[in-house]
């Protein structure tokens, strides 16, 4: 398991080494509209899950849309500092 900020660092440290076979990477290099197509495809099978599929399938789909979101935020060198002061 691991938290929002694990993740984060994790997948910021990809973009810094560019292991090869990650899918981070790839979608880095992919770019912001490919990322940004994604997000609204996560953000969709989050809405259906919430509609129709059980807490587990639900969460699951959070969690991808979660790992979307902060794959466009090291696209665009944003950090969690910058998300929270707005929370
Ligand atoms: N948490 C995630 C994560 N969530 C979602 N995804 C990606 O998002 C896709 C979402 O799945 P879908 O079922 O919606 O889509 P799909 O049709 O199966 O996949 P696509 O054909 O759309 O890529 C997954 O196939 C993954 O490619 C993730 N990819 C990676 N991570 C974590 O990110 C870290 C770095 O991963 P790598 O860069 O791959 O090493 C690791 O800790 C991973 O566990």
């Amino acid at each position: 398991m691991k938290t929002f900020d694990e993740l984060f660092s994790e997948l910021a440290d990809k973009a810094q080494t560019r292991p090869e076979g990650s899918g981070t990477v790839a979608a880095l290099d992919a770019g912001v509209h490919t990322l940004g197509k994604k997000i609204i495809e996560e953000a969709g099978e989050v809405w259906l899950a919430a509609e129709h599929e059980s807490d587990e399938s639900l969460s699951e789909e959070i969690s991808q849309l979660v790992y979307w979101l902060q794959v466009m935020m090291v696209k665009r060198g944003l950090t969690p500092a910058d998300i929270y002061r707005y929370l």
